[in-house]
Formats: C-alpha cells, structure tokens, sequence
C-alpha cells in the first residue's frame, strides 16, 4: 500500500528568540506544498494547523520562558501527531520551534518506542535553564529529551527520558554556540554528533556522512524521526531561519543533499521542519525554494 503522508501545521512561537515562525506553515502550503507534492506522486492529506501562538517574552520566568506555553503546545503536538500514527500515516510536521519535536517524539515513544531521532539542526539545544542565559526553550530540546531541565517540560511524554543518548543522532550541529554546558552534556551522554565544520572538510562526502548518520542509528532503532531546522543551513546562503548562523553551517546545497538522503532512506517515518519565518523572505524566493527541496526529497521516495 502506497505510504501516506498527513501535514500538521503547528504555527507557534512558543520557544523561541522573536516573532515570525508562526507564519510558516501558511507560507509553506501558500508555495504549493501538498500541491506540489502530488505533482510528485507524494500521497499528502492536509490536517491542518493547531492554534496560532504568538511570540511573547515572559518577563516574570526569564530562565524559562513561556514553560506552560511549550508545555501546551508539546501535548497538542502530541496528540495530533498520536492520531496520524493512530491512522497509519506518516506525519509531516510543520513549525513553528524546535520544541515541537518533543511533542513528536512523545508521541511515537508511546506507540512504537523503537524511534529514534536524526536530528539535523545548526545547534545541538543542550542547555538547560540553571545554566541558560537566554532561557530560550527551543535551546533546550535535546536535553529535555535526554531527562534534563524542567520538569514540566522533560515529563510532558510517556516516560522520562524520552529518549536516551544512543536514540539520537545530531548531524550539522554548529560548535560555535555549543557552550560549555552543552560540551559537558556532549561528553557524558557521548552524543553521536556531526558538526557543520566537518562536514564541509574538503575530502569529506557529505551525502555519505549523512547515510552513515541514518545507518547508525537504525543499526538499533527500526525507524527514526527526522527533524529538519532550516538554521544548520548558511545564513549567508539562504537567511531564513529565525535564528541566523552566518558563516557557520552548511552550504543550501549540500543542506538538500542531505536532506534528500535522508528523506529518501526507508526507515525515515516521520519529518518535522522548523524554524522557518517567513518575515525573513519578502519575496518568498527562500519558501518556494525550500518547498521545491522538501518535494524532490520525498519524492525520492516514490517509486
Ligand atoms: N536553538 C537555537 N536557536 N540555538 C541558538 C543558541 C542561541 C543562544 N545561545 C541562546 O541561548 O539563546
């Protein structure tokens, strides 16, 4: 039976550092995304969007900002993402933050506890509040995942960790906003993790390095969610993440490379993007442009 993906818009700005990000998933379909994924021979239902959340700071909770608000928006994720499992399909998650992942993980952690998690993002979130000077949850994900930081947040699935360190695999990560915290954290959970910097090495491949990534991890997990934030991307290429790198991460073309690979991978069950805003691309240029490497990557999978 033909494989069917279900669109989930989650338009928040919950966990992150400004406004924007809770357009994207309109910009998304706007481009022609379930449009041009069909053309692709992709079988897409549109589920629609959860409820806008609006960026706000939280002035009263600066080393967590908005922790109920994520809190929330984790949960809804969820369930919505438990009834497009529930259904057989396989969730293509819009954002908004990158603490939607949390939800999604929660979700496949109650039902099929063999997921692990590719994630494919400019940073590795391995602050916690305690140590955070910005208090940003979506800096916090993988160690919310791993059982760290606020309880609310790191006991909002099924169990607690969610996930343990040999259930990640971190690729394109940029060392420069590790901190020292997240390099302890790196080395005691002994993260499998790719930076950018090596990735862009001149004798490296960075397409076998992705396949590498994907294999490693399904050596002990049958399938794995890929996270996707448009940030592990060169700002100076393609600006469109909220949170800019520039002249860190990986060049727009060998990011949709890896993507492609990625996507393309059988044990690929599931893809979130995040990071998205839309106020950086006036034109629209970056969103279609994006739109046309996430249809030809999931093509891949047709046959
Ligand atoms: N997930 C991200 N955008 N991380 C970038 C880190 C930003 C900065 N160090 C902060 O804590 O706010």
């Amino acid at each position: 039976m033909a494989e069917e993906f279900a669109l989930l818009g989650v338009p928040s700005c919950a966990g992150t550092h400004g406004p924007g990000q809770e357009k994207a998933p309109a910009a998304l379909r706007s481009a022609g995304l379930v449009e041009r994924l069909r053309a692709a021979g992709v079988t897409v239902t549109d589920r629609g969007d959860l409820p806008v959340v609006p960026f706000r700071t939280d002035p009263d909770h600066r080393d967590r900002q908005n922790l109920p608000l994520v809190v929330e928006v984790v949960r809804a994720v969820a369930k919505a993402v438990g009834g497009i499992l529930d259904d057989g399909a396989v969730p293509l998650v819009v954002g908004g933050d990158c603490t939607i992942t949390l939800g999604v993980l929660a979700a496949y952690v109650a039902r099929r506890p063999g997921t692990g998690l590719l994630y494919f993002d400019g940073d590795l979130d391995l602050s916690v509040p305690d140590t955070s000077r910005s208090g940003i949850l979506d800096t916090m994900v993988l160690s919310h995942l791993l059982g760290e930081g606020a309880p609310e947040l790191r006991e909002a699935g099924p169990r607690t960790p969610l996930l343990g360190p040999e259930g990640i695999v971190a690729f394109g990560y940029d060392p420069v906003e590790l901190g020292a915290a997240g390099r302890e954290r790196l080395g005691r959970y002994r993260l499998r993790a790719l930076p950018c910097t090596e990735l862009t090495a001149p004798v490296v491949d960075p397409v076998v390095e992705a396949r590498a990534a994907w294999r490693a991890l399904t050596a002990d997990h049958e399938r794995f969610v890929l996270h996707f934030d448009v940030d592990v991307i060169d700002s100076v290429d393609f600006p469109l993440a909220n949170f800019p790198h520039f002249n860190e991460g990986l060049p727009v073309g060998v990011a949709f490379e890896c993507l492609a690979e990625f996507c393309a991978a059988p044990p690929m069950a599931g893809l979130v993007v995040t990071e998205v805003n839309p106020d950086r691309d006036p034109d629209g240029a970056m969103v279609d442009t994006l739109v046309g490497a996430l249809v030809g990557a999931l093509g891949r999978r047709v046959d």
